[in-house]
């Protein structure tokens, strides 16, 4: 099977994200997408998040529709910060014979060679970068080869035309009790509501 890898912090999961991880099933052939909720993001320790059961419950709502869409828990049950070499690790052990693929937008993607053991990284899965508003993608690939060499012939870039959305944005509209219709599932913001999160 070619299984992609989506990691994120998904606070929350919106439309953005959604469409990445489609285009990344089409594009890379992928048989499943499964998402992986972090627990702690490496570069975000000691910022409040959401806490996970309720990021889960919203991923868990926002791709039921999708056959091929799946989702893990297992940073959200693992202490310490969510290092994505040994998430990757994890999920080799459960898929022995599966092709992985790391899906990320550019903005990551630009960061990427400050991630923790990215050489391991890219030895377990080949890295999906999407296009995402306000980074350049083909810059940020070149950059991610020149700082360490095998990287660049180890990613493989999927331009589309990109959608301006963070959860950042959406957070700041729930807050202001602005519409988010169209920009997250339907059920998750029925989700957020009853929940009475991002209030
Ligand atoms: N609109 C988007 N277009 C392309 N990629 C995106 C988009 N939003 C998020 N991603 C990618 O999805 C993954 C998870 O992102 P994350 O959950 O941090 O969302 P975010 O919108 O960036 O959140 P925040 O605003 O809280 O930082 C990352 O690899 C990120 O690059
Ligand atoms: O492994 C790392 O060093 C590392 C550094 C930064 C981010 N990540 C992972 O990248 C994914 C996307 O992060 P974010 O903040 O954009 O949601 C998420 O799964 C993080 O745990 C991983």
């Amino acid at each position: 099977m070619r299984l992609g890898v989506f990691g994120g912090t998904f606070d929350p999961i919106h439309i953005g994200h959604l469409v990445i991880a489609q285009v990344a099933l089409e594009e890379a052939g992928l048989d499943q997408v499964l998402f992986v909720p972090a627990g702690v993001n490496p570069l975000k320790v000691g910022k409040a998040a959401t806490p996970g059961e309720h990021r889960l419950a919203m991923v868990k709502l926002a791709i039921a529709g999708t056959p091929q869409f799946a989702v893990t828990d297992w940073e959200l049950r693992r202490d310490g910060p969510s290092y994505t070499a040994l998430t990757l690790a994890y999920i080799r052990e459960q898929h022995p014979d599966d092709e992985l693929f790391l899906i990320i937008g550019a903005d990551n993607l630009e960061i990427l060679p400050n991630w923790r053991d990215v050489e391991r990284i890219a030895e377990l899965a080949t890295i999906l970068a999407l296009t995402r508003p306000g980074t350049d993608l083909q810059a940020s690939a070149a950059a991610a080869g020149a700082q360490l060499a095998g990287l660049r012939s180890r990613i493989r870039l999927v331009e589309i035309p990109g959608l301006d959305i963070s959860s950042t944005w959406l957070r700041d509209r729930l807050v202001k009790n602005r519409s988010v219709a169209h920009l997250l599932p339907a059920e998750v913001i029925g989700y957020c509501k009853e929940n009475k999160l991002y209030e």
